[in-house]
C-alpha cells in the first residue's frame, strides 16, 4: 500500500505538488493520471525518497521508503527507462543492481526471461530501443519480487505487442496481491490496464476512485441533430431545458433524450436529416474534468 498524506513539493516559487493525499491499495492496477506537468513524476520521486517533500509525507507499507535497507525487496520502480549505462549489457546492469540488494544471479536470468529479453541479455544496453529499455527497467523493478511496483509512463516507446504484454503483466502482478501504480498522461493507456485511478491536475487531487466511477462521472450523452431549420429547433429545445450548441447544419444537444428531441422536432414541424445519440469517451471525460480543474486553479492563483 502507498499512502500520500498532505504532500506539497515546491521548487523555488513553483508548486509542483499541492497538498496531495491519496492511497494506492494492493490487488489493483491503479493509474496515476494527469496532463503534462501535473506533478506525477514529482510525486513518484517523493514516494521513492529521491526528493524530500516541502511538507506532508509519503509512505510505502506504512513506513518512509528511505528506511528500507534493501529497497528492491519492498518497492520496484521504473522512473526513466533511458537512465541506464549504455556500455553495460542487460545482464551486467541487473547483476549490479541485484548484488547491491543481496539478490542472487539466478533471479537476474528469471526477470530477463519474464520481460522477454533473454536473447538480448548480453547485448549492450546502448543499442536497445526505448521499448527494450522499458522492458529492462521493468525487469529491474521485479528483481526483488516486491509487493509494491511503480512505473512512470511505462508504455512509452512500446510497440502494440509490447503494450499488450505489459498490460497483461501489470494485471497479473496486481492479481498476485501486489500494489501496482502506473503514471500516464493518456487516459487511453489506462482504459484497458487500470481498475482504479488517481487523477491530478496542477499538483492537486481531482479524483481517486474506481475507473468505472470516474467514467460515469464524466460520461455524458449528447444528441446530434442535423436539420436545415437549426434556429427553430434550437429555440424549441432550449425552451424545453436543453443545452444546445449550434453549428450551420446541425445541433449538439445535452440534457434531452433523442426521443424528446424527435418529439419536439415533430411538434414544431422541423425536418430532420439525422438524429443520433453519442456517449463521450473516457478520454473526453478525462480531458473535460482535468481542463475544468486547471481553469479553476488558474483563476484562484
Ligand atoms: N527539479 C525541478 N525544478 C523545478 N521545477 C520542477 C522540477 N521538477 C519538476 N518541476 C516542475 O513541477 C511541475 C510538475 O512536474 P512533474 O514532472 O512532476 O509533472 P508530470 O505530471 O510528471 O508531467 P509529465 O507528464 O510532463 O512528466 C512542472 O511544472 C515542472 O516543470
Amino acid at each position: 500500500m502507498i499512502e500520500v498524506i498532505g504532500l506539497t513539493k515546491r521548487y523555488g516559487g513553483k508548486t509542483a505538488v499541492d497538498d496531495l493525499s491519496f492511497t494506492v491499495r494492493p490487488g489493483h492496477v491503479t493509474g496515476f493520471l494527469g496532463p503534462n506537468g501535473a506533478g506525477k513524476t514529482t510525486t513518484l520521486r517523493v514516494i521513492l525518497g529521491l526528493d524530500a517533500p516541502t511538507s506532508g509525507a509519503a509512505t510505502v507499507g506504512g513506513v518512509l521508503f528511505g528506511s528500507h535497507r534493501r529497497g528492491l525487496h519492498h518497492v520496484g520502480a521504473l522512473l526513466d527507462a533511458q537512465q541506464v549505462h549504455g556500455g553495460r549489457s542487460a545482464t551486467a546492469h541487473l547483476t549490479a543492481l541485484a548484488r547491491s540488494n543481496g539478490i542472487g544471479r539466478r533471479r537476474v536470468a528469471e526477470v530477463l526471461a519474464e520481460v522477454g529479453l533473454t536473447d538480448a541479455a548480453h547485448r549492450r544496453v546502448g543499442g536497445f530501443s526505448l521499448g527494450m529499455k522499458q522492458r529492462l527497467g521493468i525487469a529491474a523493478a521485479l528483481l526483488g519480487d516486491p509487493p509494491v511496483l511503480m512505473f512512470d509512463e511505462p508504455i512509452n516507446g512500446m510497440d502494440p505487442e509490447g503494450v499488450r504484454w505489459v498490460r497483461h503483466l501489470f494485471r497479473r502482478l496486481a492479481a498476485e496481491g501486489r500494489t501496482v501504480f502506473l503514471s500516464s498522461h493518456l487516459m487511453t493507456e489506462m482504459e484497458h490496464t487500470a481498475d482504479h485511478l488517481v487523477v491530478i491536475g496542477q499538483g492537486r487531487l481531482i479524483a481517486a476512485e474506481p475507473l468505472r466511477v470516474f467514467a460515469d462521472r464524466g460520461t455524458r450523452r449528447r444528441v446530434t441533430v442535423r436539420t436545415p431549420q437549426t434556429a427553430v429547433l434550437a429555440a424549441a429545445l432550449t425552451a424545453a431545458g436543453a443545452t444546445v450548441d449550434t453549428a450551420p447544419d446541425h445541433l449538439a444537444v445535452r440534457g434531452l433524450s433523442a426521443e424528446r428531441v424527435g418529439a419536439l422536432a415533430f411538434t414544431n414541424a422541423v425536418e430532420l436529416h439525422e438524429l443520433t445519440t453519442r456517449t463521450t469517451s473516457l478520454e473526453e471525460a478525462f480531458m473535460e474534468i482535468t481542463a475544468g480543474h486547471a481553469d479553476h486553479l488558474a483563476g484562484s492563483r
